[in-house]
């Protein structure tokens, strides 16, 4: 298959979509940072931006459903940046209303001329002529309920069958939907500058249409426009986080003056939420992995004006070496995990993952909540939080770990946390057709005196 150069943005915003999809598919680049970089890069106007990442991200969203409808007009293997060009015009056709469909054929064809040469124009004209007479191709009912879904939904089959094990059919599928829609941005007010009201006001002044959000009480839903290019977030009055990534530490509940471990904390959302609690007082030791990343973790603690921040880099499964046992009053293990909950933001997951990839994570799981046991003192909370939706790497190893220590007691979070979610056994399990929020899980364990 031939590897074209790619061209350089030229203004047109379907030609940045697909150079950014084909990347995304080619070399496994997340679609999230790509998008961000293009836009940052070229300083695209509000309309470009919002074009773009309609395009980038509703074709990658539902990029199993556009090939079951090209299945049958394509004869032949397609360079990669053809196929990719089909499915972004069929994307247009089939979804985006504002958009004529022959204005998306007529725009396919141009840029086919420009990236290929006319006798690819013409297949590609070809193509999609012949799809806007025959319409989108009926979903089989020769279907399994799996390979009807997987299609329906663009989710691979392993992943449906997965969570309909797990949850029940109907709730598998509505999961499977509600990640095809397109997430609500929210930032998480620093609460050690302003209230919540004073940041609203803050936000109302700059022009975006804000509101609170009404699960969590740090948080503020942004309607219109893109909060990271508020005032509000330059000066550290707000960091731009989703709401269910805010429940973790409010189960942690850390409050002044106490000595706190974040584990697993790079780029510093939850390690600089917890900070803020604690009134910048007393001490946040926060480890990840990657030296890279640890230094996003200062510099977001700089632009919020938080000094009770102490980073390090580590592999936090050997951390009880180094640090004092039974230390801390607060322990945060935000894990690595399989990002099952934040498909919504990051659709290339669905495609890049594996199950057998998920079924190697509960291991080092368990060994960082191993490592916290040692390090929690008496008395103190330890907070296990994923952002996947996916029972073994959560609700099993949750129960694992308790099982190892029969001492823990199991912390009851409804009684603390927001009314009406998902809770069982005390145990908090956020999908993303709830409230609007990413998939997340959250448990947590006390140590006895
Ligand atoms: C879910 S992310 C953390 C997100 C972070 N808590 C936040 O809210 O911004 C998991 C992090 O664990 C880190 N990680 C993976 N394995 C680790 C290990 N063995 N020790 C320390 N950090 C690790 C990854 O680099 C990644 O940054």
């Amino acid at each position: 298959m031939s590897r074209k150069k790619e061209k350089r943005w030229d203004g047109n915003v379907r030609d940045a979509a697909l150079s950014i999809l084909l990347s995304v598919e080619r070399d496994q680049a997340y679609s999230n940072l790509l998008l961000n970089r293009t836009i940052e890069t070229y300083g695209l106007d509000d309309k470009d931006r919002s074009l773009l990442t309609e395009l980038t991200y509703g074709t990658l969203q539902h990029r199993m459903t556009l090939d079951y409808h090209l299945e049958p007009l394509v004869r032949g293997k397609l360079d990669d940046w053809v196929r990719e060009l089909l499915r972004l015009s069929v994307y247009q056709i089939v979804y985006l209303s504002k958009i004529p469909p022959h204005a998306a054929v007529n725009e396919a064809v141009e840029i086919a001329k420009r990236r290929g040469h006319k006798g690819i124009a013409s297949l590609v004209n070809g193509i999609l002529r012949s799809f806007l007479r025959k319409g989108p191709r009926e979903i089989g009912s020769n279907l399994t309920w799996e390979e009807r879904t997987a299609v329906e939904t663009s989710h691979p089959e392993w992943m449906i069958r997965r969570w309909a094990e797990q949850y029940g059919k109907e709730t598998a599928r509505e999961m499977a939907l509600a990640n095809n829609e397109p997430p609500i941005q929210t930032v998480r007010v620093n609460r050690t500058k302003a209230t919540r009201e004073e940041v609203l006001d803050m936000l109302g002044e700059e022009g975006f249409r804000a509101e609170p959000s009404p699960v969590v009480q740090d948080a503020v839903r942004i309607r219109g426009g893109n909060a990271a290019r508020s005032r509000a977030f330059r000066e550290g009055f707000v960091t731009i986080q989703d709401e269910s990534s805010m429940l973790p530490v409010m189960a942690l509940d850390p409050g002044p003056g106490m000595s706190v471990l974040d584990m697993c904390a790079a780029p510093g959302g939850k390690t600089t939420h917890i900070a803020e609690r604690m009134e910048n007082t007393g001490e946040v030791r926060a480890f990840d992995l990657h030296p890279h990343k640890v230094k996003l973790i200062g510099q977001n603690a700089a632009r919020l004006g938080l000094d009770n921040i102490r980073t390090g880099s580590a592999d936090s499964r050997e951390l009880a070496g180094s640090l004092e046992p039974a230390s801390f009053d607060r322990i945060l293990v935000d894990a690595p995990c399989s990002g099952l909950g934040v498909i919504r933001r990051k659709p290339d997951i669905k495609y890049s993952k594996s199950e057998d990839e998920i079924g190697r994570l509960p291991d080092i799981q368990k060994s960082l909540l191993e490592e916290a046991y040692q390090l929690l003192k008496p008395g103190g909370l330890l907070v296990y939080s994923t952002c996947t939706v996916d029972r073994e790497e959560n609700r099993m190893t949750a129960e694992a770990f308790l099982e190892a220590h029969p001492d823990l007691e199991r912390v009851d979070l409804r009684k603390s946390m927001p009314e009406d979610l998902r809770y069982e056994d005390g145990m908090l399990q956020v999908l993303p057709q709830d409230f609007g929020g990413d998939g997340f899980f959250v448990a947590a364990f006390r140590k006895p005196e």
